[in-house]
């Protein structure tokens, strides 16, 4: 064996790959490939923790170890600047959250027959692992598998695809089921039943013409801080608390104390809600029912946030509007947000956070910035999707 045999780093899919260039499933960084292609463990693996592993979509890198993991997250951070030719002054360690820390999850669900499998797809396939444990999940949220799949048995059709939607909030689980067919009186009762017994914050179901609340006891709210936002069902959060705390205090170090801030891609208000004490807030948001919900938490909270309904794809802000900011926070979603920050780059703003789920739009729009004079300064990878290949980050750019 030699070193073109040695697992030098992870793929952006999750395969290892040794120094000649091979891609190898199920591989961890130091482990060497024999003459007979089996893999010969280095110091990086570690035991997988969940029994799905390696056939669930939800976990790719269970097999790696703590340190290793945290290196393939921050890797592709500075894999995607390097391959646009983005000098970054710090790419920092990445932060990875804990394992059962997820508060955010879509699952599928399918019935066959009697048999009804609730659980993420199975890696590149729409085969369903059906889920009897989860390292990942809030365990709350985990512990609503089981009676979610009794209650399929009342309301999936056949051999349809259902949308399972989990989300934890101030009240409890909420729960979003997409595709189910609930008609009748004893179809209602089974719902109502199950979200009373289950002390569900609230139970939202489609089945085919749009959201219908079946139970919400009282408005299901998420806090920022001091202010709680009345949050629409399955509003866009970020998937873990450790996730979302490391992305505020990453966004809020960008900004530092300005007094007047642009949070673009706002949602219900993560970081506006979160950095709006002593300043005054400017947030921007496509979706009007995660608007609607930042504006009314602000409006009752008396904070100097002002919100509006707008596409930033076709209307980013200009110039004009940009420059009276001290700071933008700009959080958009996998696409990036190549025509704002294409009106970033013209500004004078001196200091922007950018927030990233997608490493390679992040590095794309990065390279705009600093043809338009910004330096990135750094860059703090956050891996919230634990095991996963999925990666996060926030960069700090000024000029
Ligand atoms: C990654 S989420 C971030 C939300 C928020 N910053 C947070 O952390 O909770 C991206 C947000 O961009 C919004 N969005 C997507 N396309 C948009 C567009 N063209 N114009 C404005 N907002 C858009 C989505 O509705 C979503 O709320």
């Amino acid at each position: 064996m030699t070193d073109k045999d040695l697992i030098e780093r992870i793929a952006a899919r999750g395969d290892g790959v040794t120094a000649d260039g091979r891609h190898v499933a199920g591989s961890a960084p130091g482990d060497r490939v024999a003459a007979d292609g089996t893999l010969i463990p280095g110091p990086n693996r570690a035991e997988p923790v969940c029994r799905h592993f390696m056939r669930c979509g939800g976990c790719q890198l269970q097999h790696v170890a703590e340190g290793a993991l945290a290196d393939f997250v921050r890797d592709r951070v500075a894999g995607a600047l390097a391959a646009q030719q983005v000098h970054a002054n710090a790419i920092r360690a990445a932060l990875l959250s804990p394992p059962q820390s997820r508060r955010r999850a879509a699952l599928t669900a399918l019935r066959t027959g009697q048999q009804i499998a609730v659980g993420f797809n199975a890696a590149q396939s729409n085969q369903i692992i059906d889920m009897r444990e989860c390292p990942l999940l809030m365990p709350a949220l985990f512990a609503l598998i089981a009676p979610v799949r009794k209650l399929l048995g009342l309301i999936a059709p056949q051999r349809r695809f259902l949308k399972i939607k989990l989300q934890m909030l101030d009240q409890g689980v909420e729960l979003v089921l997409e595709g189910v067919r609930a008609e009748g009186l004893d179809a209602a009762m089974a719902l109502q039943d199950f979200a009373s017994a289950n002390r569900l914050a609230r139970l939202a179901i489609d089945q085919g013409d749009g959201l219908e609340t079946i139970w919400q006891p009282e408005p299901p709210t998420v806090h920022f801080g001091e202010i709680g936002v009345e949050v629409p069902p399955f509003a866009f959060l970020q998937a873990t608390s450790a996730g979302q705390a490391a992305l505020v205090e990453a966004v809020r170090e960008a900004i530092g104390d300005v007094p007047a801030v642009a949070d673009l891609f706002a949602g219900v208000g993560t970081f506006a809600l979160s950095v709006q004490e002593g300043r005054k807030v400017y947030a921007a948001e496509g979706a009007r029912d995660a608007i609607l919900a930042l504006a009314s938490a602000a409006n009752r909270a008396q904070a100097l946030v002002t919100a509006e309904h707008r596409d930033l794809f076709r209307r980013p802000l200009i110039p004009g509007e940009l420059d009276r900011f001290g700071a933008v926070i700009l959080d958009p979603p996998r696409a990036g947000a190549e025509e704002q920050v294409k009106q970033l780059a013209a500004s004078k703003v001196p200091a922007i956070a950018y927030v990233s789920c997608n490493p390679a739009s992040f590095a794309r729009d990065a390279k705009l910035l600093a043809a338009g004079g910004y330096r990135l300064d750094w860059v703090q990878p956050v891996g919230q999707f634990r095991w996963s290949t999925h990666v996060e980050l926030a960069g700090c750019f000024t000029k």
